[in-house]
Order: C-alpha cells, then structure tokens, then sequence
C-alpha cells in the first residue's frame, strides 16, 4: 500500500493489518467509531451500506461503536471474518492511544445471542484426512460442545457434514483437493492438524495425560482436526476456551444412519414449503432453546441401541400416565432459559447482568423441576415394576428402564440454591444490557455502593432543593439549575430577567445563549464534584462487583453444563410426550428383528397439514420370509409417495424414542434409512437428472445391510423407458436376492409387478381409486395386488391440461394399447415406445421379451 506518508496512527493500524489473515476485516476502534482503511472499506461499506470517504487519499468508512454488534452481524452473516481492535490505553497529549485485537468474530464461532439462531446449534467444524482415515470434529462455541468421529469412507463424513451442517468448516491448506469445495471450507494451517502439535494441544487443553479418558487416543485423524480447532480458536481467533470441557467421540456404530439425499427426501428438518412441514415441526413442542436444539440432533442421529430407546420410551410413558406432572412439568421448563449458551457466554467473559439474571431465574425452576421427577419416581414405585407394560419388548427389564433415566436425570440436575440466591439478591431489578453505566447491582447488597448512591442522592436532591434558594436569593423566579455533558450542573437565567436584576457575587458567567445566560457558582461546582464523583465510584464498583458474580458462576460451569444438558433431555422428552398425546401416537414395540407391523398408520406431518381432506390411515407388514420387497403401483396422485415416507418416519420416529402416529406398531430396528425419490437436477454440482438419481441408488446398493430400510420412489425414470425400468427391475431383484432389506418400492413400471411371480418375498400393493362418470376418485387406501390401470391421463385432466390435448393423449393411449404384444397390456395401460416419431408409433417390437 504506497502513497502519502503514514500517520503514526496509520502505521500502528497497519501494523496490525499485516498481522491478521487477508480475508478478516479489521475494525479500528478510534474514539466512539470503529474504523475500516484501504481495501476493508472498499469490500465493508457496500455491505454495511455506509458511505466510502476518503481522507488523505485513504479510503475509509466507519460505525458508530455503541451500534457496532448490528453492523458486524451484517459483516458475518455475508461470510466475512471481522477483527476487533480496541483502545486499550487513555489518549493523552503527545503519545498514540494503543490498540489490540480483542477478537476475531468468524461465523462458526459467534457467541452473540442475536446472531444465532436459538433452535439450531452453531458448529466450527475441521476435517482431515490421514491415509485411509476422514477425521471430523467439530465444535458449538455457545454451549461448549465438542465432538470427534472418524470415518473409514469419504461418503459417510460428506453426509454428517450435511446433518451438522457447520457455519465454518477448516481443512489442512495442504488438502485443497480433497475438502477445497466443501460447503463454509477455509483452508487452515497444515502444521496445526498434525496428530503430535495437535495432540499435545488438546492435552494441554483439558489438562491430561492422554486421550484415553475421552476415548480417542488412537483417532489421530479425528484429533488432528479436533487439535486445529482449538488452535484456530485459541490463536486465530483468540477466543476464551474454559468452556470446551471435553471431547466427545461420536461413534455410528450406534446410530441409523441417514445420508444426506434421504435426509433431505424425509423432509426431516428443512423442508421447501417451511419448517411446519418437517418432522421436526410437528415434533417440537420444546420449552427451552436447550430442549429443541437436542430434539433437532436426535432427529438427525436416531439410535440403535434398544436400551437406550427403551428408557426414552418408558421415560414418554411415564409422563404419560402422569398427564398432570406432564404439564407441570412443561410449565416448570417454561420459565428456564438458555442456561447452556448463556454460562458459555459468561465463561468466556461476555455477557452482561441480563444473562446472570436469566441464569439466576432459570435455576429458581431447577427445584420445581426436582419435584415433578420426584413424584414421577413415587409414582413410578408405586405400579409394580414386576409387570412389563404390555407394549413392552419381552426383552427389556422395566424395572431398570424405568428408574434408570429418572435417577439419571434427577441427579445432573443440580439446583445450585446458593448460586441462586446470590443472583437474585445482588442484582438489580431491572439491570440494563450494558455494563459500565450503573444500574446493575440491587441496593441492599454492597454497604459501599449504598454509600455511593446516599450520596448521589443526597447531593442531589442538595442541587434540585438549591433552585429554590437561588430564586429567593436573586428575586428570579424562572431562574433554573440545569445539566449537561459539557459544563455539568449550570444556573440559567433568561436575558430579559437578567436587565432587570443585580446578580450575587459569587455567579461566574459561563455561556451566553440567544436567550439566556449561564452561570456557575463555588458552591454548586463543589456539589457536583461530589455527585459526579461518588456517581462515577459506584458505576465502577458496580462493574467489579458484576465480574465477580460472573466469576462465581464460572466456577460452577461444569454443573451448570450438566444441568443445561439434563433440562435438554427432560424438554425434548416432554416435548415428545407432549406430542403423542396431542396427536394420538402410540407407543411402538421395538425389537431386534426385521419385521415391520404398522396398524392404521399415518403420515406424521401431512395428517397435521391437510386441510380440506381427511387423512387415511394404511396398514404396513414386513417379514423376512414372505414379504420383503413391496412393490406399490397407482395412479399418479393417489398417496404412493406419502405412504412409502410414512413407512420410513414412523421408523425413524420410533428410533428416536419417540411414539408413532398408528393404532399400534412393531419395529425390528433397522440400521439405516434410505429413501429416494423423485428426479432432481443438482445443477449446483453440475449433475443432470439421471447421475443424481443413479448416484444415489449406487449409494444404496453399495451400503445397504439386511437390517435396512429402503424407500425408492420411481427409480430409472430420468432416462429412456427401457433403460429405466431395466435398470429398475434388477435394482429391485439385487435387493430382493442379496441384500435382502426392506424395501418400499413406489413406481409407475407395471411391468415390475411380475417380479412377484418368480421372487418369494415380494407382494405387489396399489393405491385404490374408484372412476366415476370418467372422473377418478382418490380413496388413499392400500391393497394387495398390482393396479389396474395408471390414469395418467385422468389426473392430467384434473390439472388442467387443456381439453384437445387430453383428447389427443386418449386417441394416441387407445392406439398405443392396440398395437402392444404384450398380453395383458390393455389392461395395464400404456407403455410408452422408445421413439421420436411425430404420429403414432410403427413398431411392434416386444416391450418384455427383456425379462420373461
Ligand atoms: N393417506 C392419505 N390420506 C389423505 N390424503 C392423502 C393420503 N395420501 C396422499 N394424500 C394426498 O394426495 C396427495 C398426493 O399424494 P402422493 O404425492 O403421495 O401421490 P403419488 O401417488 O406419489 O403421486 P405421483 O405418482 O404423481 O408421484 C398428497 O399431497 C395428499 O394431499
């Protein structure tokens, strides 16, 4: 950057700019204004939509400091990095005030309430590859944790990469190839992911001797990435780090696993016509941020382990027959904030009494809350636990199901009365969201700062009751004592009462105005220096006395993090409990088989959202021996779509613990969830229809176990006629033959029904409809068997294709039937020709001759 010669202000400025990666915008504080010079302007102003100065040639733009947190949300949510640089000395004559970078605020580790989303956790993730070996970590810097998982396939890490979804993600600057294209990637330095630099940074971290405790001592992929983290944290950023307590290893072995096209296929978080019509919106019915943003993580990470979710299970039952303590419950969580986000936020110096406040009325319910799970317990005792409830698996123990989750979550909840108590009194009623103008600390609490404030108070009212002594005193009666910034407390007098009146002879003048004169006295300056003085003492002091209630809650961080998780768990439960009841879901029996009985089930989100239909309930039945693969034709429009996703939410509902939306159900849990549907391009990553949809079969064939399920609706339709259904029919055989999984497979190949006749597990299903008067009626019923016939051209009617074209597709139908040599083609409707033909096709070339 040549030009004019710099400033001693400007040279630090640059200074400090070099010191800082090109991409981070530095935020120069300079009096009340942070500042940006040079190529900061030029990219910020547009973005802050502020204007572009010059001075000096320099290009500039800058934000009022007190307005400043809007502006950089601005900057970080356009993807900018943006450091701080705050004043740290007092300006005085001759010497450059001096500055340092405070922090660096980067979107994955943003702490600021009002930019972060409540319900959804904000992560920074690292990836790193050694050999063989994906490492991942991954960290939520407003609430402290921090997890690593290691994969053995590249595959596997891109789809918990689309769960987590990070705000940021670094990967070694020396694997642009591998990660370069990643979604939020930033390349970071190589040395910091170095499993020995990285290792040693995260014993001395947590101040251990070895990885063993968390289990990770020989995932040097996943700590490489876990060890940058913390480097980037602590170095890069300079970001405070008490608060990441330990390292937690997520392993999938326990998980259904749920790649990222059946993720987004489920509709289970994110969903183009809005959060109302996923999963997750019908399921959360969370009090606390805590609560919905551990039930949106379970929602993404259903389990396994039937231990587990029977203990969730048994947990929802016993809300269930408690309905009362269930309320009271809700109610109870209903009054407790974000306890995880707000004790990281103090823990690393941030926050202000607000937050200590909301920390404070939150514990307060923590009794309360101790209470219901008290009485639940009684209760619990009270029914013999010697008698499994009847949906109960036969392979459970109820007696430690029951008490197991219960005990657990009593006991993490630590009520922290003392805690408390000293919040609530110390503070202030109403404390304001800053930290160093007052206002923050109750009276009662500090003898010194009662002290402080009788005196303002009293000097005061000394300079209010002086008004009236001066009116007497000069015969003014519009005389006035008044304030402000410059000259403190002044008495003004109006000019045309000043003609007429010989002033005392202790009045200095101070100002004249167009109306009036000021004027100062001894006495009045003396009591303002008392009053500004002790006014001044108490703000400070009321500012110390703040950092050492957040002290003290920081000394209790890491019950408070454990009691953070324990309300998580009980508002997620209750949320689901609270669900069943609402919408009539019944509690599933769970097995390790791989049987599926569903009676009158429905589709969870699509029977809250239907509005002028009424939802219709189907059966679904799994065995292993004689109904394996389902293959299900139908109109276009009559429910194949819904009711194969059906199958799979009510899986995946009861894999998470939650109850399923049927008269009753029984699951033999499965270990992933595939479901793929519809053709989409992904023109993003230049993919056309096809390669989409045939990359994700592949991912299904290549990964699929026979504890799967797999939901395929329409496959092979993204090409021409007899490549796809080819493709089709030996997708559905090798699923059938080898893999042997559950499949629901949804399509418009009538063809396909056939495979029922050589393959013993597969049953053909259609969705009835009724015709009418030429009209066709939708009854959302499943039956046995193949459909009859595909309608198509009735549901293009009741689109609104325009009348001559209907006509015209009826004659071509009619022709094309006609000419079919296959048997029984008239009856299954048409099969359209490969061909480019403008009239009706010629050819008579057997359509199936493919596969009889
Ligand atoms: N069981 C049901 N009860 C009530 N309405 C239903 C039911 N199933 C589906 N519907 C309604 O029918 C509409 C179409 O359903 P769906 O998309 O599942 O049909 P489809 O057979 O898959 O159609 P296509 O073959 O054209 O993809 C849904 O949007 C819904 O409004």
């Amino acid at each position: 950057m040549s030009g004019p010669k710099l400033t001693p202000m400007m040279a630090q400025y640059q200074k400090m700019r070099r010191s800082l990666p090109d991409d981070v915008l530095l935020m120069y504080r300079l009096g009340d204004f942070y500042e940006m010079f040079f190529e900061d302007a030029q990219n910020a102003a547009p973005i802050l939509n502020v204007a572009l100065t010059r001075r000096n040639s320099i290009p500039m733009c800058g934000v009022p400091y007190h307005a400043a947190d809007a502006y950089i949300a601005k900057l970080v949510k356009a993807g900018k990095r943006v450091a701080i640089a705050e004043q740290t000395s007092e300006p005085s004559p001759g010497k450059i005030v001096e500055r340092e970078i405070a922090r660096i605020i980067s979107a994955g580790s943003i702490i600021e309430a009002h930019l972060l989303d409540d319900a959804r956790p904000n992560y920074l993730a690292a990836v790193y590859q050694m050999g063989k070996k994906w490492g991942l970590a991954c960290v939520d810097h407003t609430t402290g944790e921090f997890t690593v998982a290691e994969f053995t396939e590249r595959g596997p890490l891109d789809d918990e990469l689309a769960r987590l979804t990070p705000s940021e993600l670094l990967y070694s600057d020396e694997q642009i190839p591998a990660f370069g294209a990643l979604p939020a990637a930033q390349a970071y330095d190589a040395f910091a992911f170095l499993p020995d630099p990285a290792g040693q940074l995260l014993k001395d971290h947590f101040a251990v001797q070895s990885l063993h405790g968390f289990g990770c001592a020989e995932m040097h992929a996943a700590t490489g990435a876990a060890g940058a983290i913390l480097h980037y944290l602590i170095h890069q950023l300079r970001r405070p780090c008490e608060h990441l307590r330990s390292l937690k290893v997520r392993e999938d072995s326990h998980l259904v696993l749920i790649d990222a096209a059946s993720q987004a296929n489920l509709d289970l978080i994110d969903s183009r016509s809005g959060k109302k019509h996923t999963l997750l919106g019908v399921l959360d019915r969370t009090k606390t941020p805590m609560g919905a943003r551990l039930l949106r993580d379970w929602i993404l990470h259903p389990l396994r382990d039937l231990a587990q979710l029977l203990e969730r299970q048994n947990f929802i039952a016993d809300l269930l027959e408690q309905p009362f303590i269930l309320s009271k419950l809700r109610e109870s969580l209903q009054g407790i904030r974000d306890v995880e986000r707000t004790t990281a936020r103090l823990s690393q110096g941030a926050g202000n009494a607000r937050d200590l406040q909301a920390l404070a009325v939150s514990l307060s319910h923590i009794p309360e809350l101790k209470e219901d799970l008290a009485t639940l317990t009684r209760s619990g005792d009270l029914q013999s636990p010697a008698q499994p409830r009847p949906e109960q698996s036969s392979t459970e123990n109820p007696a430690t199901a029951h008490g197991s989750l219960l005990t657990d979550h009593s006991s993490n909840l630590n009520d922290h009365t003392d805690l408390t108590a000293q919040l609530t009194t110390a503070l202030a009623e109403e404390p304001p969201a800053t930290l160093k103008d007052g206002g923050l600390i109750a009276d009662g609490h500090n003898p010194e700062l009662d002290e402080l404030r009788s005196a303002t108070r009293d000097g005061k009212q000394w300079i209010s009751d002086l008004q009236a002594q001066e009116r007497q005193r000069t015969g003014i009666d519009t005389l006035k004592i008044k304030f402000n910034n410059v000259f403190g407390y002044f008495i003004e007098i109006s000019t045309a009462k000043l003609a007429t009146a010989t002033l005392p002879d202790d009045y200095t003048r101070k100002q004249t105005m167009a109306n009036a004169e000021r004027f100062i006295t001894p006495a009045l300056k003396e009591m303002e220096a008392k009053v500004l003085g002790s006014e001044e003492r108490a703000k400070k002091l009321e500012y110390e006395l703040f950092l050492e209630l957040r002290q003290q809650v920081c000394e209790h961080l890491d019950s408070l993090q454990q009691t953070a998780a324990a309300i998580a768990r009980l508002d997620a439960l209750g949320s689901l409990a609270e669900t069943a009841q609402t919408h009539r879901h019944c509690r599933p029996k769970l097995e390790a088989s791989r049987a599926i009985e569903i009676v009158n089930g429905r589709h969870p989100v699509l029977e809250q959202t239907l509005v002028d239909e009424k939802f219709v309930p189907n059966d679904t039945a799994f065995d292993p021996e004689d109904n394996l693969l389902q293959i299900l034709t139908g109109p276009n429009m009559a429910g194949k779509s819904t009711y194969i996703r059906q199958v799979a939410l009510i899986t995946l509902m009861a894999q998470i613990g939650a109850y399923v939306p049927a008269e009753s159900a029984t699951i033999g849990l499965v270990d992933r969830i595939f479901c793929r549907v519809g053709a989409s391009d992904d023109l993003s990553r230049g993919q056309s229809t096809f390669m989409v949809e045939m990359n994700e079969t592949a991912l299904i064939l290549n990964h699929a176990t026979e504890h799967s399920l797999v939901i395929l609706d329409e496959i092979g339709r993204g090409t021409a006629t007899f490549d796809g259904l080819s493709i089709a029919w030996a997708v559905a055989e090798h699923l059938h033959d080898e893999i042997k999984c559950r499949t629901l497979f949804a399509t418009h190949y009538h063809e396909l029904t056939d495979l029922s006749n050589t393959r013993p597990a597969v049953t053909n299903y259609n969705v009835a409809v009724r015709e009418w008067n030429e009209e066709i009626i939708f009854l959302r019923k499943i039956l046995p068997g193949a459909a009859d016939k595909s309608y198509g051209i009735q549901v293009a009617r009741l689109a609104g294709l325009p009348k001559p074209i209907i006509e015209r597709a009826k004659s071509i139908l009619s022709h094309l039937e006609l000419n079919s040599t296959k048997p029984d083609a008239k009856k299954r409707g048409p099969k359209a020709k490969n061909t480019r033909q403008n009239d009706m096709p010629e050819s008579n070339a057997p359509q199936l001759d493919l596969f009889d």
